[in-house]
């Protein structure tokens, strides 16, 4: 279990952190998103060690992050940083040596990763010769060489082609199923909504909303009634109603998170037929727009 616990960091007079606390549990694929400048970079660097806390610990399976802690994480770097001069083999094998493999295992690893990824041709190629996205999967590669048990990637699916993305999703999902944390940060809120266990929403440096997609998704739910013979503001008076509205022939109500839709349903059927009763969720896209106009701490479930 990966833990960040009340971390604060300012550079200078910024505030990039404040008491930024969530947790990222064996076999749970944690997305990590913000707006831009919201501090999910300088929490990974804390997390990984490049950069110091002002406050607060991070701890792996209940203990600080130490120097051997620290190379059981496969790290990918916002700012990438893999030598774009030496060959792609050449490298993977370098990197999974100094994390203590032995000779042998780092060059059966790196053949591993590089055919898995889809790179395996280009293993004697100088890194800066690749396209972007294959570039990526070197980084991915670079992240995974060493068989670390946490992965954390500061926005991995940046700028890679539809096929690159779900080669990503199967090996991050794949680490996950193996028991390994995961963790990463990503804009692609509809990639992180059908791919991720669990959501952070961070936001000036500190966790707003998190929790399971769906119970986050369903927490905040509504439901479009078709009741023709219904009349206006029928829906109002009913428990667990929040808000309503017409919308042409519908009626479009906004329940209160755990709110009973039944109640809504036996409303609905007193005013005469009902043609339609359909739950709607909203988006992880709608979800991050809440809590970015309102900012309000809400969990989702327990961290
Ligand atoms: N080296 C630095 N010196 C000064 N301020 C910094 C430095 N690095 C980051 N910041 C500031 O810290 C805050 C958090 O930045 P950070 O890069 O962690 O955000 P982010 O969520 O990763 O953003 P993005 O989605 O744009 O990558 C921002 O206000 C940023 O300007």
């Amino acid at each position: 279990m990966l833990e960040v616990d009340g971390v604060s960091k300012r550079y200078g007079t910024v505030r990039a952190l404040q008491d930024m606390t969530f947790a990222v549990r064996p076999g749970e694929l944690f997305g990590f998103v913000g707006a831009n400048g919201a501090g999910k970079t300088t929490t990974m660097r804390i997390v990984l060690g490049v950069l110091t806390a002002d406050a607060g610990e991070v701890r792996l399976d209940g203990r600080p992050v130490d120097a051997a802690r620290r190379r059981r994480i496969g790290y990918m770097p916002e700012e990438r940083g893999l030598y774009p001069r030496m060959a792609v083999g050449e490298q993977l094998r370098y990197l999974a040596e100094l994390h203590g493999l032995s000779a042998a295992d780092a060059r059966a690893s790196a053949a591993r990763w590089t055919e898995r990824l889809g790179v395996a041709t280009r293993v004697g190629d100088e890194v800066q010769k690749l396209s972007l996205g294959n570039q990526q999967r070197v980084q991915l590669a670079a992240a995974l060489v060493h068989e670390p048990d946490v992965l954390v990637l500061d926005e991995p699916f940046s700028g890679l082609d539809p096929v690159a993305v779900d080669v990503m999703s199967a090996v991050l999902r794949e680490r996950c199923d193996a028991g390994a944390p995961v963790v990463f940060s990503s804009h692609q809120l509809e990639l992180v909504e059908r791919l991720c266990d669990r959501v952070g929403i961070v936001r000036d440096g500190t966790m707003v909303v998190q929790g399971r997609v769906d119970e986050l998704r369903a927490g905040n739910g509504g439901v479009v009634v078709h009741a023709p013979d219904a009349p206006a503001g029928w829906a109002d008076t009913v428990p667990g109603v929040t808000a309503s509205r017409a919308e042409h022939d519908r009626t479009v109500v906004t329940l209160a998170p755990g709110a009973d839709d039944q109640a809504l349903l036996h409303a609905a059927l007193a005013t005469g037929p009902v043609h339609e009763f359909t739950r709607t969720r909203p988006s992880l896209a709608e979800l991050f727009r809440e809590a970015m106009d309102h900012g309000e701490h809400a969990e989702g479930s327990a961290a």
